[in-house]
This record gives structure tokens, C-alpha cells and sequence, in this order.
């Protein structure tokens, strides 16, 4: 029996996946221990896993080096891999919006040449270009996007937003909601058919335990 491999998105949503691995009985002594080591074997179940930054769980899952993996929606939208999403997980909830200070709320109403600052193009693009048919000019950012808007990088940002304090704090408000947000099941398109028996158990055995 080959292994099976589990890649999970290290950061916020780590320790409900570590703990929902360990409820449905895939566990491991090192789970629980602060070591450097990168991957975690369960011999007698012969599954492997390990934690990766979220942006690569997807192409670790694409390239078969993960049968399954556990990310965010917005990562999935937003790397746009070729994988099946099996299983909605309800945890690591949040939103896509778009945000900005509450005056540039009238410029996407019309179609305004705005600057849109993101650390997610893809998905500012299929919501600007695809669904409202708006020319905007989309920035890239890698972290603290509440930023452009004060700075005058950007008109408005998408971005996620949970409990709304970081926008509260920074004079920001939602302007559009794009989608809602949860931690994901993929599983690999070959995986699934080769090794389905396996994955379907895995995937009932997190479900239970939701
Ligand atoms: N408040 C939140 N902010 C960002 N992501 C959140 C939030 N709540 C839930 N999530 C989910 O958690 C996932 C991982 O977020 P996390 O901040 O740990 O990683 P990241 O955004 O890739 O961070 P970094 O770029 O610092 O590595 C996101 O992709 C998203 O699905
Ligand atoms: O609605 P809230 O509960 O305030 O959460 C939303 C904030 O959290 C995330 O940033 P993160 O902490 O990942 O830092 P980053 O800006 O450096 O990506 C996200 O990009 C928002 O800035």
C-alpha cells in the first residue's frame, strides 16, 4: 500500500486542521512537538502530512506530491489549479470584499479607471473585469493591503475581512462583497480516481468530525 499525503496550510488555519486530522484518528506522536521536522508519518495508516504556506498547498495537490489538501477558498480562487474541492469545512471563515474609505464607494458604481490594491489579482480581476465589466488597474501587495488607500497607492483594495477591525481601525468600510471564504478539502484529479477508496474514508472520517 503506497502512502497517502496530506498538505495543510500553515498559519490561521493549522490548528483546526491538525486537530481535525488528530479527531478522525490521523495522528502522530510529533504532531504535538515544536521540532523543525516538515513532514509527520502515520506508519500504520500509511499517510504522511505536513504543513506548507497556503499559497503552495494547491500546487502541491496539482502536482500529485499531496493527494489532498486543506486550504482557503480565496487561495483556490486565486491560484486557480487544476484540483477537485471536495468538502466545504465551515472553519476559517471569512469574506472577499472590496473596501475602501466610505466617498470611493461612488466610483465603482460607474466605469471608473480606479487603482485596486490586492494581494489577490486573480480574483480582483475575475470580479472587476468578468463580472462588473470595470477597467480598473489592479496593484499587487503582499500583506498590510489596509495600507494603499491611506497612502494613496490605491482607491480601494480587495481583501479579506473577518472581524472587520482592521478596516474599523483604518477609517475603511466594506464597499462590495465578492464571496464568502472557508477552509477547503482538494484532492488531486488522479489521486481521486486511483486511490478513491482511501480518500472517500479520509474525507468521511473529517466530516464526522466537524
Ligand atoms: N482574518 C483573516 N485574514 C486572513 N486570512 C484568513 C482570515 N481568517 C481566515 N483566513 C483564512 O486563513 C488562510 C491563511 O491565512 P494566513 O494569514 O495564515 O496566511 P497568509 O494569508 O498566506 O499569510 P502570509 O502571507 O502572512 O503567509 C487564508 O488563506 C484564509 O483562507
Ligand atoms: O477583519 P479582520 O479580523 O481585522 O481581519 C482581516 C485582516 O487580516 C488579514 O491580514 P493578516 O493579519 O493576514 O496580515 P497581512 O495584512 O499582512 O496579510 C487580512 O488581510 C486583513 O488585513
Amino acid at each position: 500500500m503506497r502512502y497517502l499525503t496530506i498538505a495543510l496550510t500553515k498559519g490561521r488555519l493549522a490548528k483546526k486542521a491538525l486537530a481535525l486530522l488528530e479527531a478522525s484518528g490521523i495522528t502522530c506522536d510529533e504532531m504535538h512537538t515544536d521540532s523543525r521536522k516538515l513532514i509527520f508519518v502515520n506508519e500504520e495508516l500509511k499517510i504522511k502530512f505536513f504543513l506548507a504556506k497556503a499559497t503552495d498547498v494547491p500546487t502541491y495537490v496539482e502536482y500529485g506530491a499531496a493527494d489532498i489538501g486543506v486550504v482557503g477558498k480565496d487561495t483556490i480562487l486565486e491560484e486557480r489549479k487544476n484540483l477537485y474541492e471536495v468538502l466545504d469545512l465551515g472553519f476559517g471563515k471569512c469574506s472577499m470584499v472590496v473596501a475602501g474609505p466610505p466617498e470611493m464607494g461612488a466610483l465603482l458604481t460607474h466605469n471608473n479607471a480606479i487603482r485596486v490594491a490586492t494581494k489577490y489579482p486573480n480574483i480582483a480581476k475575475d470580479h472587476f473585469y468578468n463580472k462588473k465589466n470595470q477597467k480598473v488597474e489592479i496593484i499587487k501587495l503582499n500583506g498590510s493591503i489596509e495600507l494603499a488607500p491611506l497612502v494613496g497607492l490605491s482607491e480601494v483594495i480587495v481583501d479579506i475581512v473577518e472581524t472587520g477591525s482592521t478596516l474599523r481601525e483604518n477609517g475603511l468600510v466594506v464597499l462590495e462583497q465578492i464571496c464568502p471564504i472557508s477552509a477547503r478539502v482538494v484532492v488531486n484529479r488522479v489521486s481521486l480516481k486511483m486511490e478513491q477508496e482511501r480518500i472517500h474514508r479520509i474525507i468521511e472520517g473529517m466530516k464526522e468530525n466537524l
